[in-house]
């Protein structure tokens, strides 16, 4: 259905437990995961700029040294949250394939699997308030967005092929303009209700737009 290009088109986190691994990284691999959703939290309450290593420390009850072993700076918990953020959309990519859908529907359902994200993940909640800070954190993250803009792009081809976009829908129009309209919605659900009601917020949103460009 879809060639492998869109499940590279995210930053890989470099968090994830490996399985099989020895019990001594399985531990080390777990202790950096709690320290990411430690700072997650933080940095989602409070940004970046009011949130020290100490009180990342405090909140996950280990020791500033503990934490500074694994992210030698703020930057680099920074770095490693987006980058695992960008790393949840390939998963739920596979998942969302293997239910068999056309590709204008897995488009869809893998933005509205974004919206659920956004409600409940707090990774993915720090990644985005992260890139919304990008200026004031002194560290190469990851260019926003585009991940989103070529996965649906390569989506909305492969509807197009299927006979599933009306006519005069070009692609990689109709992508950036789900992006820009996904990102739109889940700030104003962010900033106006914490995103308690962002899924409700995008599947308002998803219907206008999926039927404008449905063939
Ligand atoms: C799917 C829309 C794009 C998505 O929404 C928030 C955000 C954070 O920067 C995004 C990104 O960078 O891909």
């Amino acid at each position: 259905l879809m060639s492998e290009p869109q499940a590279t088109a995210f930053a890989q986190p470099r968090t994830t437990v490996r399985r099989g691994s020895d019990p001594k990284q399985e531990r080390s691999a777990r202790t950096r995961l709690r320290v990411l959703i430690g700072a997650a939290e933080l940095f989602t309450e409070r940004g970046f700029r009011h949130t020290s290593v100490k009180d990342v420390a405090d909140r996950v009850e280990m020791t500033k040294g503990a934490v500074y072993f694994h992210y030698p700076t703020k930057e680099s918990l920074a770095v490693a949250i987006v980058e695992e953020h960008y790393g949840r959309w390939p998963k739920i990519l596979d998942e969302v394939t293997k239910e068999g859908r056309g590709p204008l529907d897995t488009a869809a359902r893998m933005l509205e699997c974004a919206a659920i994200a956004f409600q409940d993940d707090v990774i993915v909640q720090a990644g985005a308030r992260l890139q919304l800070e990008r200026p004031q954190i002194d560290a190469e993250l990851p260019t926003p967005y585009v991940g989103w803009v070529s996965l649906l792009e390569s989506l909305l081809t492969s509807a197009q092929e299927a006979g599933e976009l009306r006519p005069g829908v070009e692609p990689g129009r109709a992508a950036r303009s789900l992006v820009s309209a996904f990102f739109g919605s889940q700030h104003v659900s962010d900033v106006l209700s914490g995103r308690a009601d962002v899924v409700e917020r995008w599947r308002d949103l998803s219907e206008l737009l999926f039927r404008s460009i449905r063939g």
